[in-house]
């Protein structure tokens, strides 16, 4: 097999991570994504929609593997977009992937396709997909998962494999931390949703890059991989509010002290995201706590990687202290005062 792969999504957070790791280990990559923000050495580089197949060929050219981490960002309500790009998009990248001649695809999927807002505790990759999914992003990552692993084809010579993240962070993440010192620097970090003893998993993104290429270079026709979904996570559950306070303490701010009861808040929320959809040709807001946030906030959700360490040989390379002091000093310019 050669060593030269595509990324797809290779300009978001996860995905420029990953090319920056495939070339050290000797790959050319090709980066396909509909916005492109740097340029690096042995990248080439196709600006495009994934929904699009003539767009998508030329960068799929001499490629026997590829990376599918895009989506649209799973704080927008769209539920449009989010059909047309992670279910629509992602049959299109599969066609594109059987006709350009590529032998295995990664898909980047997430851990959320079993969350419906109550309790997880240490879940393995056989809960069954959320029957009453949160959100659009999470309904829409279920059919993306099935269309890939169902895709997986030993006969032809196309296999795959999903990986399934959860709370990705770090350097460069637009999300988790921009979010949280945004929320801080508006006053309204001051409250813990529920008791603050819910456990979640917190994953550098070094860990999911990692995870994704050790399922990359074991998927082979006689490996159990194929097919199949896997947890990538720290292996660290830590209380989301401990986890929370960190960060912000480390960019200096206060971490949040009192309590409010999570069904009260949940309620709330649930309030604000109804009249924001009944308001929506009048006015536009978009609340900070809507009701996944605050699910996610609220309840515990860890899951079990003893199927990769088992299948794919996984153990995270970075653990969560280190990952989360790597991640404070890189945002200098979120620090309270700057
Ligand atoms: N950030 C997190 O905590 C988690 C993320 N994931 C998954 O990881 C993947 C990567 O996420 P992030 O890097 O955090 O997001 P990101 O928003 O930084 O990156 C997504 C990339 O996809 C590209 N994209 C979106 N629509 C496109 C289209 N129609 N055609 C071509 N490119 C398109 C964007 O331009 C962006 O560069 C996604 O599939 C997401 O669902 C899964 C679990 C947790
Ligand atoms: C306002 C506060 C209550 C919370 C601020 C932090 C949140 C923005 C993040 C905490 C957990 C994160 C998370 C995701 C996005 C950012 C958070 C909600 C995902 C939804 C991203 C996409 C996934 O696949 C699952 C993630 C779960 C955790």
């Amino acid at each position: 097999m050669n060593k030269r792969c595509a990324v797809i999504g290779g300009s978001g957070f996860l995905g420029r991570h990953l090319v920056e790791k495939l070339l050290d280990r000797g790959y050319s990559v090709s980066v396909f994504d509909i916005r492109q923000i740097y340029v690096l050495p042995g990248v080439t580089f196709h600006q495009g929609d994934l929904c699009d197949r003539q767009a998508l060929l030329p960068a799929l050219k001499d490629v026997s593997l590829v990376f599918h981490c895009a989506s649209p960002a799973p704080a927008s309500d769209d539920r449009g977009l989010f059909e047309r790009v992670n279910i629509q998009g992602t049959r299109t990248v599969i066609q594109a992937c059987i006709e350009a001649g590529v032998q295995k695809m990664v898909l980047t999927s997430s851990a959320s396709v079993v969350f419906e807002g109550t309790d997880i505790k240490n879940g393995r990759e056989d809960l069954p997909y959320a029957k009453k999914p949160i959100d659009y992003y999470t309904e829409t990552k279920i059919e993306q998962e099935k269309l890939v692993l169902e895709a997986c084809d030993k006969e032809k010579g196309f296999l795959t494999v999903a990986i399934r993240p959860h709370g990705i962070f770090g350097p460069r993440d637009p999300q988790l931390v921009p979010i949280l010192v945004d929320t801080a620097r508006r006053g309204k970090m001051k409250f813990i949703i529920g008791d603050g003893t819910n456990l979640v998993d917190f994953t550098f993104v070094e860990n999911v890059v990692h995870g994704h290429i050790l399922a990359a270079e074991r998927l082979r026709p006689d490996s159990p991989a194929c097919g199949k979904a896997y947890h990538i996570t720290n292996d660290e559950p830590v209380r989301f509010w401990d986890f929370m306070s960190e960060v912000l303490v480390g960019l200096g701010y206060a971490a949040p002290r009192y309590h409010l009861p999570y069904f009260l808040v949940y309620g709330l929320a649930l309030l604000l995201w109804l009249l924001a959809l009944i308001l929506r040709p009048l006015v536009s807001f978009k609340p900070t706590f809507t009701p996944m946030r605050v699910a996610l906030a609220g309840t515990h959700h860890y899951y079990c990687c003893d199927r990769a360490k088992q299948d794919l040989g996984y153990k995270p390379v970075v653990g969560l202290k280190d990952g989360i002091t790597r991640t404070v000093q890189s945002y200098p310019h979120l620090r309270k005062g700057a």
